[in-house]
């Protein structure tokens, strides 16, 4: 196995390719949140739990990738990564993926400013969010940038969701999909550049395994805010459910 615990030489690039693309074996579509919602199992509150907690990654992506380009010295990088930020923020003649993911929030059912407001977003779902953006802002920049080669296992969870909502959740209404048919391609351009930044960084046995593992801390985030809707959603344990039915969390992007 090219990943053991202590190799001596690094892999080569095909090699190192693989061993990131093994990583999907954890990718959050083996959730069983995300597997009750593919099988038609979700109720209309989990899948809107989902969806308003999903809008804080959908609004944090766009601040994570200005925090890599305020630490990358390359302005050819730069120059591509910038479409990150515009594929979310839109620009003159596309709306982004921000107004798309508010228009899918309306598809299922929950009012734009109920979305922008925050008030569903559950604190783990917060705290993981935050860990992105704050990694971003912290490592070397090429390590950040390739943080988001999860986007390697994105373009099939979208795709598997248009072939499947619509048939289980006739409810949701058909404009809500946009935003998953847009980032089909999006995603692939994304991970084309990542993954070149990736294997062009990762030169010694010391690079690959931290990116290995950089990539497997992104891959906890995604989990873990399965986790957090599944006890709010599923299980009916929402934070302080034991004291209150009432949502006492902070609400705020500040802490
Ligand atoms: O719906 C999903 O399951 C999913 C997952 C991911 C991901 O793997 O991080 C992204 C997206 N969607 C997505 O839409 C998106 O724009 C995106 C950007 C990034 C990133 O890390 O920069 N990940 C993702």
């Amino acid at each position: 196995m090219t990943t053991s615990s202590h190799p001596t030489s690094p892999m080569t690039p095909q090699e190192f390719e693989q061993a990131l693309r093994a990583k999907g074996a954890f990718y959050h579509i083996h959730h069983p949140y995300h597997i009750a919602m593919h099988n038609g199992q979700a109720t209309r509150e989990q899948i809107q739990g989902w969806v308003a907690n999903r809008f804080y990654y959908q609004t944090s992506i766009p601040l994570k990738d200005a925090a890599i380009m305020a630490n990358c010295p390359d302005p050819l990088t730069r120059r591509k990564w910038v479409q990150r930020i515009l594929d979310h923020d839109g620009y003159d003649g596309s709306e982004g993926g921000i107004e798309a993911w508010l228009r899918l929030g309306e598809a299922v059912g929950l009012d734009r400013d109920v979305l922008l407001s925050e008030e569903m977003v559950l604190p783990g779902v917060r705290f993981a969010v935050d860990a992105y953006v704050n990694f971003a802002r912290r490592a070397v920049w090429q390590e950040a940038a390739c943080s988001s080669l999860t986007e390697l296992f994105a373009p099939q969870i979208h795709q598997a969701r248009l072939d499947t909502w619509p048939q289980h959740y006739k409810w949701i209404e058909e404009e809500g999909y946009g935003y998953f048919r847009s980032r089909l391609s999006q995603a692939n351009r994304d991970v084309e550049h990542g993954l070149q930044l990736a294997l062009e960084y990762c030169d010694t046995v010391e690079k690959q395994q931290r990116m290995l593992e950089i990539l497997q801390f992104k891959l906890d985030i995604l989990w873990s805010m399965l986790d957090s809707m599944t006890l709010a959603y599923e299980l009916n344990r929402p934070p302080y459910h034991s004291v209150t039915q009432l949502a006492v969390w902070h609400k705020g992007r500040l802490l």
